[in-house]
């Protein structure tokens, strides 16, 4: 197994498509399930983990059964179903506010293609807060009971500032006690993580976008610096998959 002996192991693994990804709906906190499609991309990333040899000990979800389930697949089919498992709604995709449920092809013709993007890929402009009482609300949701303040929408920022104690107090001990620590998230929760681990700018994030299913490697110094670019186990099909991501809406 190639890597560094003294430095920290981190798979950072988006859920793989799901029927609202395929259905080009912003999903948020929505809790949809996996595409049949996404379930095949959730067991590809594990068989691309297991030829790698790079085995998870500890896993890290969000309370979003996309995720839950993609980690689910990806251990089974490299043989790691045993490890513990840690679920926090820290790790859960932004909440996506009043553009939950929305087709974005719709949104993007309704507002215009600046506000669009704006509301998609601004650091720090979040889209209008969801109703209480809209059918796509999580107000209501047990899962979230204990949550103070829970989001009713948030922009990048927000997620960054919510996820980020999450990856020093609930991820860093594990990497610290020598663990290959697998994290199964979302596309902007990832976003934010990728922003802290590479240092990218505000306005650089804009244009960083996260594919289904393709587990993203990284080795990182006693710092969690990383030692080097985190690597896409398939980059070709990272490098399409991310052009698909980038042009959704169009
Ligand atoms: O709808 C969402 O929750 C996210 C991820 O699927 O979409 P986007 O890539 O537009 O931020």
């Amino acid at each position: 197994m190639g890597g560094m002996a003294d430095t920290y192991k981190l798979v950072l693994l988006r859920h793989g498509q799901s029927e609202w990804n395929k259905e080009n709906l912003f999903t948020g906190w929505v809790d949809v399930p996996l595409s049949e499609q996404g379930e095949t991309e959730a067991r590809r990333g594990g068989a691309l983990l297991k030829e790698r040899g790079i085995h998870p000990d500890v896993v890290h979800t969000s309370l979003l059964r996309r995720a839950m389930n993609t980690a689910n697949l990806a251990l089974d089919e490299a043989d790691r179903l045993w490890i513990p498992v840690k679920r926090d709604w820290r790790l859960n995709e932004r909440h996506y506010g009043a553009l939950q449920g929305k087709d974005k092809a719709q949104v993007r013709e309704q507002y215009g293609e600046d506000q669009f993007m704006q509301w998609r890929r601004s650091y720090d402009v979040p889209p209008p807060p969801l109703d209480d009482d809209d059918e796509y609300s999580q107000a209501h949701d047990p899962r979230y009971a204990d949550v103070p303040d829970a989001p009713r929408t948030e922009c990048l920022k927000d997620v960054l500032e919510r996820m980020l104690p999450y990856w020093e107090e609930g991820i860093q001990p594990d990497l610290r006690a020598g663990r290959t620590v697998l994290v199964a998230a979302h596309g902007n929760s990832l976003r934010a993580l990728v922003k802290h681990l590479d240092g990218i700018s505000d306005e650089e994030i804009s244009g960083l976008n996260i594919p289904t299913g393709i587990p993203l490697y990284y080795e990182l110094d006693e710092d969690f610096r990383p030692v080097r670019a985190g690597e896409y186990l398939d980059p070709d099909a990272a490098s399409d998959a991310i052009e698909a991501v980038a042009n959704q809406g169009r």
